[in-house]
């Protein structure tokens, strides 16, 4: 196999300039093949209070200008042990929820073939449940690592079944997941009642509130995350409102006490050596962010899961 094709060299090419894709890497079109394809989903049809994901793709290229190609933090080049790309944005009808969500999993499958890992750049939330569709077909039932102010399993809203607030609740109606080995991570705000809570628990879901980061130190939540997921093949949902409004104003459904980029980037990097066999990242609503704060945050947390992935047969 041929060395990967990384970023464009930004010591000879100013990183302001030029085509605008996610790090810098390649299109898809421009290598012969790639083991990591990062993939925009451009759908906000499925949000319940400000719209706007729909722009986060672009908007996380555009701030992922400034990524550099050697991570110090795991000793690692993620665009040199593997071959990642930029595979551009899904086609999706922002009118039939349905018919993008039957774009995104046959999409996402065609894409993905039979080894290729999707990490996904949304996009509100509901696209998590056609991406673990697929993430299903080819791994079973998947340990669920899901980071987000919310818990996501409600069962409707305004009678729809299919929204932001509620695809792990179909996906594990779906046995997509197995849910002995999935944690929700970052939950905090006010919820609808208790039983929210409690109905999380019985699909099976752990989890680590925000306020624990306010006790325990950061390493003992990365175990406790370690020991749920245990060997399992992880798929890492992350919700960019997992982080504080101070870290990522550029979201839906902003709830205050939430985590710093830092703590996040933190717990990434602590999932080293897992099976983490694809991701999303979601609900960048760049109308509300300013400064590129969640956009930068965004693409940092992406390239932190780049740089985890474990390299690609190489
Ligand atoms: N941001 C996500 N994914 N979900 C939030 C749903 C919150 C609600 O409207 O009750
Ligand atoms: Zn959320
Ligand atoms: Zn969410």
């Amino acid at each position: 196999m041929n060395d990967p094709i990384g970023p464009v060299d930004s010591t000879r090419i100013p990183r302001y300039g030029g085509d605008t894709t996610f790090a810098r890497l390649p299109r898809l079109a421009e290598v012969t093949d790639a083991d990591t394809l990062v993939w925009g989903v451009p759908f906000d049809t499925g949000v319940s209070y400000r719209p706007g994901a729909r722009f986060g793709p672009n908007h996380v290229r555009q701030s992922s200008r400034l990524l550099r190609p050697y991570n110090p933090a795991l000793a690692t080049e993620p665009f040199a042990t593997q071959q990642v790309a930029d595979a551009g944005d899904v086609g999706v009808n922002p009118f039939d929820l349905n018919e993008a969500i039957s774009a995104i999993e046959s999409g996402a499958r065609e894409l993905s073939g039979t080894r290729r890992r999707l990490v996904t750049l949304g996009g509100d939330h509901t696209i998590a449940l056609p991406l673990l569709r697929v993430q299903h077909e080819r791994h079973g039932p998947v340990a669920l690592l899901h980071f987000d102010a919310h818990l996501d399993t409600w069962d409707t809203y305004f009678g729809s079944p299919y929204t932001h607030g509620t695809p792990f609740r179909r996906a594990t109606e779906e046995g997509l997941i197995d849910g002995e080995h999935s944690m929700h991570v970052g939950i905090r705000g006010p919820l609808y009642a208790r039983v929210d809570l409690d109905e999380s628990e019985k699909m099976g879901f752990a989890a680590v509130h925000s306020r624990d980061f306010a006790r325990s130190p950061i390493d003992d939540i990365i175990e406790r995350m370690r020991a749920r997921l245990g060997d399992r093949p992880v798929y890492a949902s992350i919700d960019i409102d997992v982080l504080d409004p101070g870290f990522a104003p550029g979201t839906g459904t902003p709830e205050s006490g939430g985590l710093s980029s830092r703590e996040l980037l933190e717990l990434l990097r602590g999932l080293n050596g897992l099976n983490v066999v694809g991701a999303d990242v979601v609900e960048v609503a760049p109308a509300y962010d300013h400064a590129e704060i969640t956009g930068i945050a965004a693409s940092h947390a992406l390239y932190e899961l780049l740089s985890i992935l474990p390299s690609g047969g190489r």
